[in-house]
């Protein structure tokens, strides 16, 4: 466990008992401002279309075949906006340890990512996802039974994945134009998101169990 996690205050609107162990969402981590200077310097960046949704990857490169980060993966230090964004994860009580890896991960409508843990080996307890532009559903479903669980993720909001939501519930954005809260539609649009991890050294490669896309 992080010991972060008594620090972070819980969204009032979302219960705990919706949301897996471990797991935590807190909403205006950013202003609209910061919202739209991130969307602009990321913009001015290169996006990779490897994968079907276009990525940017800063700290080290997550090799998503292998399911590994090596040593020849680092790319160097944080750049210093998203330096400044992981202390503030910190000073915030979100994170309890400086993450060293980001991921922009772009999502178009209709765009998604499969159901996954991340890579255990790789990456250490604590993953924060932080929300900009677009709404979208997120669902949790535990590795050990049928339960799932959705989550609406909100612009400028942020996610704690630690402990049972970490490890044993796999979580993924269903590809889809709009989803469905509460019995009213909300339309997707162009969402990024921004995943803080910490690498763990030497990490070797993933079970064969678990799924990263
Ligand atoms: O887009 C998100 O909020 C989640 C991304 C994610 O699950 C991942 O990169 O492993
Ligand atoms: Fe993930």
């Amino acid at each position: 466990m992080t010991g972060a996690q008594g620090s972070l205050p819980l969204d009032p609107a979302i219960k705990p008992a919706h949301l897996p162990p471990g797991v935590l969402y807190r909403r205006d981590i950013l202003s609209p401002d910061e919202e739209q200077a991130i969307r602009e310097r990321l913009d001015a960046g290169e996006w990779s279309t490897v994968l079907k949704r276009r990525v940017q990857h800063f700290g080290y490169l997550y090799d998503y075949r292998a399911r590994a980060v090596t040593a020849e993966a680092y790319l160097g230090p944080l750049p210093n906006w998203l330096q400044s964004l992981g202390e503030r994860l910190c000073a915030e009580g979100v994170l309890a340890a400086m993450p060293d890896q980001v991921i922009a991960n772009e999502y178009l409508p209709g765009q998604g990512i499969s159901a996954h843990v991340d890579c255990i080996p790789c990456f250490g307890e604590a993953i924060v996802s932080i929300s900009l532009l677009s709404p979208c559903e997120m669902v949790f479903r535990e590795r050990s039974s049928a339960r799932t669980l959705p989550l609406l993720l909100e612009p400028r909001s942020c996610l704690l994945l630690t402990g049972a939501g970490r490890y044993d519930w796999t979580h993924e954005i269903p590809a889809r134009k709009s989803d469905f809260v509460g019995g009213v539609r909300v339309e997707r649009g162009r969402r990024i998101s921004l995943t803080f991890r910490k690498v763990i050294p030497a990490a070797g490669s993933n079970s064969a169990a678990m799924t990263q896309t």
